[in-house]
């Protein structure tokens, strides 16, 4: 089967001091359709910076520069600005942590929805106000009709993601990039909106890149994970492997410190150390200057290990299961 989208050594830089900062550094994986992969790690590993960079929303000067992005069979990493507009929103859409990066704070909720409907379908006000309707219905929000003449500061913060995923799933698109969309709210209602769009995802058939931190999120939620350090993906595969035998030091650090039903109330185990800047990124192994199995061999870059779809980036891979 092809996938969807075959993300092949993408690099993403951001220029300072007269060098090119790799923020996401060939990078690699795909999605298949209807697939829910998670893109986990730490603060600052480059999981946003792929998430725009899929979408052609890099900030310049910052840029895409070497890889390919196909999706559907086309490279979007040279689509032209015209090319990426008229999918964006259309054929992949992404949510945000703020929601507020996709509303309008000027504009009533229902003329936002019905203008891109217009934009994108070509069709009337009322098919489009019904449509918008049944959209805002479909995320829980009450009274969908009133709703739609509603400004956005009007909605709660839960209330206004549940918008903004309405928007994102608007035009059924292929692929939602939902990047920690929950994270700003409280807890119930963080684990309601992501059943319910997890529900709706898979009714949809979307397939989604699910970016967050929170291995725990992603364990209930992906099918496949792949974890990011130093703007590369360290490890890659079917979730329930990866969790179970993580083979990554980094990986098997990231899943010692979430806290479990057993560990309540005992130390959680962190992973010693700071993510390094993107301008002190160690040669060789990004995470070595942290790893305690790390020696002189880490210096070099490691390849991928594995198969195709269950792959690790490390010289001394754990073997053995988790306990
Ligand atoms: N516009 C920008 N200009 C310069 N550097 C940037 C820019 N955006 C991101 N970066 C850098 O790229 C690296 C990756 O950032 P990114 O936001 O992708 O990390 P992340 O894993 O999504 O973290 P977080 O969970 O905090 O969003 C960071 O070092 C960040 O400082």
């Amino acid at each position: 089967m092809t996938a969807l989208l075959d993300v092949r050594d993408l690099v993403t830089v951001f220029p300072s001091g007269g060098r090119d900062l790799r923020a996401v550094d060939e990078v690699s994986f795909s999605v298949n359709r209807g697939e829910v992969l998670g893109l986990v790690g730490e603060s600052g590993s480059g999981k946003s910076v792929t998430g725009f960079s899929l979408m052609g929303l890099v900030d310049a000067p910052g840029r895409i520069a070497s890889g390919q992005i196909l999706f559907d069979g086309d490279d979007l990493a040279k689509a032209s600005p015209e090319a990426m507009r008229s999918l964006r929103g259309r054929r992949i859409a992404m949510v945000f942590q703020d929601p507020m990066m996709t509303l309008n704070p000027v504009l009533r909720i229902g003329t936002q929805m019905t203008e891109t409907l217009h934009a994108h379908e070509r069709i009337g006000k009322p098919e489009a106000r019904a449509r918008a309707r049944d959209a805002l219905a479909q995320v829980g929000i009450p009274s969908p009709e009133e709703r739609l003449d509603a400004y956005p500061h009007e909605f709660s913060g839960g209330m206004r993601q549940r918008v903004a995923i309405a928007i994102a799933l608007l035009h059924r698109p292929d692929l939602i990039i939902a990047d920690e969309p929950t994270t700003a709210l409280d807890v119930t209602i963080q684990s309601q909106i992501i059943s319910e769009f997890q529900a709706l995802t898979e009714r949809q058939g979307t397939a989604v890149i699910w970016i967050t931190h929170d291995l725990a999120i992603v364990s209930g939620l992906a099918d496949r994970i792949a974890v990011m350090y130093g703007g590369r993906i360290v490890e890659t595969g079917p979730i329930a492997e990866v969790l179970t035998a993580p083979k990554h030091p980094y990986t098997r650090g990231l899943i010692r410190s979430v806290p479990s039903e057993n560990s309540r109330g005992a130390r959680l185990a962190q992973i010693p150390g700071v993510t390094p800047s993107l301008a002190h990124m160690p040669q060789g192994c990004a995470f070595r200057s942290r790893c305690q199995r790390a020696d002189a061999a880490c210096a070099q870059r490691p390849g991928a290990y594995g198969s195709d779809s269950c792959w690790h980036r490390c010289f001394h891979p754990h073997e053995e299961a988790l306990t």
